[in-house]
């Protein structure tokens, strides 16, 4: 019986809420789950808590649902003549078997040094889901791998494949492979070329809608899809006649010969497809630097303009989607070729302009396949592929500015997916303890959420290369995914066929919609049939019954609420913990990028420094050289020119002799001249000489001459004095004479 009803304005998966919670699917144990998920997890959708509660309460899967543990291949690459050349094969890589491999620290390894000082062993044991060797072909891989991801797709199911490892492993050739040899994605895409040929819904005007629903386009819309699609082939068209003729169409022709091969479809009996038709739709996106940038945009071409990023909303029901994301209907495998050609030349482009290598960001392709019936869609299925960025870590790589965010972000979104693995696994081994997974934490994991808790099929691809130098990289790889391992997913065996999309019109308002009365019933289990039975029973029961079941009821619920407080306040410390170690590493992080900042801005000024002191050489011997050039002259006139050389060589050798003779003339003359003066100065000297004992000869004769004189004057004045003493005497003897008659007179 069909069930016809003007749909609320309601997304799918709140529809899914009221299946769940009519009859009583969940325990008293289970309805903890529920309560304790949304905790975790507010706005998660109910068959995330389906998985959950299986998970928690260890009760027998309703309806059969699958529980696997997710399944993680390894695959290593083979070395390349180069890296043999450069002494990379040290035996680091041994596959036991085809489960089992074992790592053996090289020598020079951090992981040998640490064994050394007794920390750790040289040895690691890996186990996987399966391992491919080197010499394993991409038609092998994927038919072991993919093959049953590819069936859940075609009938109605998710599935999500992700490529890890660091770069250059091989994560882009086992995702989408080179022309001659293709990867995992044509093949997936021919696969299903090959089940909806002959069904294909070629309206158009049918596209998905926010994560689960789709929307019915009007003409107009559906001609702007036409023209955006146009535009997009006709770019890809521009590229290959930029190419040289032989190889573009060489290369091209063999990857269509390829996608149209039918000996390369897969071996297994397409599901019958029956009376419906289908229409396939893809996106092409990237995330880089934590941005979500759309691969399919034609702007993205044009050299001036500036990509713009993509936000990652909710639609509601806790199902995460990107926003604006063009979504290309394709109708055949040569179209394919080419939305994906068009979307890695974007890559390409925005990781030149961005001077980014594209193995810095994460590339996701993703395929919706609507199943239509009588113009309306039953159901939608996703195949995600996922090309994960280099896992190599920041203090490996030699990161600065740019490089160290793009590094970081890197290296925090697969952190993130690290924790989620973890924080799932660990939930899943300890029931009792409910872990925050920090989903929401990073763009990747976000997007995929929906996928890890059950609403879909993940599994991943480790590649590894065997070389020495990236040894401890490589162990860490394998550790992420050992952990990976153990993950346990929940995955339903029904098609969501019952939880048909809900379709919208242009407005994005829901149109009339039409509910498969019998895929909801097969949806609910017997034992959900008979709660509902049960249910009925007890309103029969005598009141004294039902007032003792009400009290033990009420006992049974004091007691959850109390074990859920608990419970919340166990989540809300382990939170807390989660944080608190979270900013510690981010501090860490800091700290150890700061350091390397400073180590790498040194080591830049050196090379800059070097730089300038080579450049200065090259310009150097460069002018030599151009002046070398400048001043060629031919032999014969370089003779004749060196013979005049010659013979101004010896006039001038000539000239300089005169000049010296000259020269040495002039010395001597002024030879002379100095020994003229010299006699001149010593005549003059002498007669000075001369001149002057004259003149001391005539002082001294003065000198004598009045000495004479004063001598005589002398004598004179004695003469005069003996005179007058004589004449005085006389007189005194006069006068004696004189006194002495006197007085004897
Ligand atoms: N299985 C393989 N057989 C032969 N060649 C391979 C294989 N895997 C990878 N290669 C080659 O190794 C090189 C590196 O591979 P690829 O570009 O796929 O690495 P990657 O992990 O995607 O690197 P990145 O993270 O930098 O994008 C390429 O030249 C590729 O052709």
């Amino acid at each position: 019986m069909d069930l016809t009803c003007t749909a609320p304005p309601v997304s799918t998966s709140s529809q899914q809420v009221m299946f769940m919670s009519g009859p009583c699917l969940f325990s008293s144990n289970s309805d903890t789950v529920q309560v304790l998920s949304q905790l975790v997890f507010p706005g998660s959708d109910p068959l995330y808590l389906v998985s959950l509660a299986l998970l928690c309460s260890q009760i027998e899967t309703p309806g059969g649902a699958e529980q696997q543990t997710m399944r993680v291949y390894l695959r290593v690459r083979p070395f390349s003549k180069e890296e043999l050349c450069d002494n990379e094969d040290q035996d680091c890589v041994v596959i036991e078997n085809s489960q089992t491999v074992t790592l053996n620290a090289p020598k020079g390894s951090a992981t040998m040094k640490s064994s050394e000082k007794g920390v750790g062993t040289s040895l690691h044991k890996f186990s996987f889901s399966q391992i491919f060797g080197p010499e394993t072909t991409q038609a092998e891989l994927f038919e072991d791998t993919v093959k049953s991801q590819m069936s859940d797709f075609l009938d109605g199911k998710n599935a999500l494949i992700f490529s890890y490892g660091v770069t250059n492993a091989g994560k882009t050739f086992t995702i989408q492979g080179t022309p001659k040899d293709p990867g995992i994605l044509p093949r997936v895409l021919d696969t299903t070329f090959h089940h909806i040929e002959g069904n294909q819904y070629e309206g158009m005007d049918l596209k998905p809608y926010l994560r689960n629903d789709a929307q019915y386009l009007d003409p107009d819309q559906v001609k702007q899809e036409r023209s955006a699609k146009v535009a997009i082939f006709a770019s890809v068209k521009e590229v290959r006649a930029s190419y040289p003729r032989e190889v573009s169409s060489s290369a091209l022709q063999v990857f269509l010969q390829f996608l149209l091969s039918p000996s390369l479809v897969l071996a297994s009996n397409p599901t019958d497809t029956g009376s419906s038709q289908f229409a396939l739709w893809v996106a092409f996106f990237e995330i880089y630097n934590e941005c979500v940038y759309d691969l399919l945009q034609p702007s993205l071409c044009s050299k001036s303009k500036k990509r713009s990023a993509l936000r990652v909303c909710d639609d509601g029901a806790g199902n995460a989607y990107v926003k604006d994301l063009r979504w290309v209907n394709i109708q055949h495998l040569g179209e394919a070729s080419k939305v994906l050609q068009f979307g890695n030349k974007n890559r390409s482009a925005a990781a030149t302009k961005m001077n980014q290598s594209s193995s810095r960001s994460h590339s996701i392709f993703t395929m919706k396949l609507l199943k239509i019936d009588d113009g309306t869609v039953r159901r939608i299925s996703e195949f995600s592929l996922c090309d994960l960025a280099g896992s190599e870590r920041c203090n490996k790589t030699k990161t600065i500015g740019e490089r160290l965010k793009e590094a970081g972000n890197i290296n925090n979104s697969l952190l993130i997916l690290g924790k989620c693995i973890t924080a799932l696994r660990n939930n899943q081994t300890d029931r009792m303890k409910s872990s925050y997974i920090p989903f929401r934490e990073s763009k990747l994991t976000k997007l995929f959420q929906a996928v890890f808790c059950g609403k879909g099929r993940a599994s991943m691809i480790v590649n590894i290369n065997q070389c020495a130098s990236t040894y401890d990289e490589t162990l860490h790889v394998m550790k992420f995914s050992a952990v990976a391992k153990q993950v346990v997913q929940v995955i339903p065996d029904k098609p969501l066929e019952s939880l048909a999309p809900c379709l919208v019109g242009r407005d994005g308002k829901p149109l009339v919609r039409m509910i498969d009365n019998q895929a909801l019933e097969s949806y609910l289990s017997e034992e959900e049939l008979l709660d509902e039975e049960d249910e009925g029973d007890m309103s029969l029961l005598p009141q004294n019954e039902l007032v003792n079941m009400i009290e033990s009821l009420r006992t049974k619920l004091l007691a959850e609420r109390r074990k859920n407080l608990v419970q919340e306040m166990e989540i809300r410390k382990e939170m807390g913990d989660a944080m608190i170690q979270q900013l510690m590493e981010s501090e860490e992080l800091r700290t150890r990028q700061i350091e390397e900042l400073k180590e790498s801005y040194q080591e830049k000024l050196e090379n800059t420094f070097e730089m300038y002191k080579d450049a200065i050489k090259e310009h150097a011997y460069q002018s030599a050289m151009n002046n070398l050039e400048d001043d060629y002259v031919p032999l014969d006139e370089f003779i004749v020119e060196q013979e005049k050389v010659e013979v101004w060589d010896d006039r001038f050798k000539r000239l300089y002799k005169e000049k010296c003779a000259v020269e040495r003339m002039c010395e001597d003359k002024q030879q002379v001249t100095r020994t003229k003066s010299a006699l001149c100065i010593s005549l003059l000297y002498v007669i000075s000489l001369i001149l002057l004992k004259m003149f001391v000869v005539q002082l001294i004769l003065s000198l004598e001459k009045r000495l004479v004189e004063l001598s005589e004057t002398l004598k004179k004045v004695r003469d005069g004095f003996l005179e007058k003493s004589a004449d005085l005497a006389a007189l005194q003897r006069q006068s004696d004479d004189q006194v002495s008659q006197s007085q004897w007179e």
